[in-house]
């Protein structure tokens, strides 16, 4: 795929280490938010992703593309399908159980996907340094070893709990995160 520099790990980089707290190979990793609309349960137009890690450290997740989902008649709108890029990566880095926003996204759309298509998406981390993490994503169609119709390369930066609580709703970060502390 095409990626930047700015996407790729520069020399140095270190793996990524997982938390202990995060769920074990097997497990599936919840909504971090139940209004997100990449993973939110109560949200009524949202993608409702929902993923398993298969090793503690990537994740999978299947989307089928729906009516709601529609650029072209009949296909998917390039922007749903980066945002899922997007939902599926940030879930890989909270793994690390630390906080982390989206700084920059690249993706490659490789085929058109049809509505009713289902996407197998995978994410995982490429590399960290300092408070920058370097993640990949893809789509494939119909099922995990199907042809790839998009791709991802991203970049994360690590911020505080405290971007959430200055720049969002304070109030839905403590009804959901109630080991959130504003002066810990
Ligand atoms: C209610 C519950 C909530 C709980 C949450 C729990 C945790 C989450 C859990 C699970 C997530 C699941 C998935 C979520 C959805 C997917 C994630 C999203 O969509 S996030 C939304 C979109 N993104 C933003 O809104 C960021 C907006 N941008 C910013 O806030 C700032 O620009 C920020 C934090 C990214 C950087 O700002 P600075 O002031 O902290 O740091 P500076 O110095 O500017 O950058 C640090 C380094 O990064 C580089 N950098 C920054 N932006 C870059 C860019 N776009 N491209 C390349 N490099 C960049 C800089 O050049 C600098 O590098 P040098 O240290 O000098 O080497």
């Amino acid at each position: 795929m095409t990626r930047s520099t700015l996407t790729t790990p520069p020399p140095g980089a270190e793996p990524p280490k997982t938390h202990p707290d995060g769920p074990s190979a097997g497990g599936s990793l919840g909504s971090h938010f139940s209004r997100c609309f990449g993973c939110g349960d109560d949200h009524p137009t949202g993608l409702h992703i929902a993923a398993v890690t298969p090793d503690g450290a990537s994740v999978e997740a299947a989307f089928t593309v729906g009516e709601s989902h529609q650029g072209a008649p009949g296909l998917a709108h390039g922007g749903v399908l980066a945002s899922a890029m997007d939902e599926v990566i940030g879930m890989s880095i909270w793994l690390l159980r630390k906080p982390y926003v989206t700084a920059r996204l690249e993706t490659d759309y490789l085929l058109p996907v049809p509505v009713g298509t289902t996407l197998h998406l995978r994410a995982w981390c490429t590399g960290i340094a300092g408070r920058k993490a370097y993640l990949e994503a893809e789509g494939r169609v119909g099922a995990p070893g199907g042809p790839v119709a998009v791709r991802a390369a991203a970049l994360f930066i690590e911020v505080d709990m405290t971007h959430f609580a200055e720049h969002g709703d304070l109030a839905a970060l403590q009804a959901e995160h109630q080991d959130y502390e504003v002066n810990p």
